[in-house]
């Protein structure tokens, strides 16, 4: 079996083409919702959900009608999730091969898989199975969810503009190292003076001489 590559897409912008307005397809919007991706959604119906969802965002679009083929003109990312297996292998079949499609009903007609997706702020974990068992792709999530709580998404910002600190005044390559290793600790992590700390070290590291 060919492994799939894991990558973490930037959607600014881009159209994204979901057809279907079903359970799955409100389950796949709410993942694109912070992506800043333009949404058009092509279904006869919508949940209800999706309906609420639409009202209040103005990158969501629905084109209340079944699936023709024009719908996926300059869509850079397609996901097929209506009920009927036709339709959704219509869609594979008519996509362009530069055009990321994923068949909810069919990974092997898709030429990428959705994770199951855990984000604490900038850390973002996507977990698959490869299509073996998304039951445990789920299950994993909850365990990481649990292990990697609400605290690291302030933590991530706090390492963010460290490293950003970091990057632009030290050149020297073993204090750069020592440094963000240095942060990346629990004590930075429970700290609620994790900045002044950080001065502190930043400080120390930078005064002391390497032989
Ligand atoms: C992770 C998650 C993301 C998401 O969808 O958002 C996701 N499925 C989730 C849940 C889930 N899906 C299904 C069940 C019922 C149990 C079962 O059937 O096993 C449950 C469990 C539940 O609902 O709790 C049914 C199912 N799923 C697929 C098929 C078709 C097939 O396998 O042929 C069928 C049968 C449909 C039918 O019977 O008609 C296919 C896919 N589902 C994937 C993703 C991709 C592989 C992910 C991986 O590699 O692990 C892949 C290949 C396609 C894709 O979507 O890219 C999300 C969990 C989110 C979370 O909780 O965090
Ligand atoms: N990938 C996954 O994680 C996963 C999980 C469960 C089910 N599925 C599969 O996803 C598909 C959708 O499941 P669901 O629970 O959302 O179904 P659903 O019945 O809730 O919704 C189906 C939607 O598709 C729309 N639709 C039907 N024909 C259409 C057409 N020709 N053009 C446009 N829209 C059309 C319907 O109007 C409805 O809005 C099924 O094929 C199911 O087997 C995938």
């Amino acid at each position: 079996m060919n492994s799939p590559y894991p990558i973490h897409l930037n959607l600014y912008g881009k159209k994204v083409s979901i057809i279907g307005g079903g359970a799955i397809a409100e389950r796949k919007v709410k993942q694109l919702l912070d992506t800043g991706a333009i949404i058009e959604i092509i279904s006869p119906d919508l949940t209800v959900t999706l309906h609420e969802t639409l009202k209040g965002n103005e990158n969501i679009f629905w084109k209340k009608k079944r699936f023709t083929s024009e719908d996926l003109v300059d869509a850079f990312l397609i996901i097929a999730a209506t009920n009927d297996r036709e339709t959704n292998q219509l869609v594979g079949k008519l996509k362009n091969n530069y055009q990321l499609a994923n068949i909810a009903d069919d990974p092997s007609a898709s030429n990428f898989i959705v994770p199951s997706i855990v984000k604490r702020g900038k850390l973002t974990f996507s977990v698959s199975t490869s299509g073996a068992s998304p039951t445990l792709s789920s299950k994993i999530s909850r365990q990481l969810e649990e292990v990697y709580d609400q605290r690291y998404e302030d933590y991530l910002e706090f390492l963010d503009s460290c490293r950003k600190f970091v990057l632009a005044n030290v050149t020297d390559k073993v204090k750069k190292k020592q440094l963000l290793s240095a942060i990346v600790n629990h004590t930075y992590l429970d700290s609620n003076k994790r900045e002044a700390d950080f001065i502190v070290l930043y400080n120390n590291v930078m005064s002391t001489q390497i032989e």
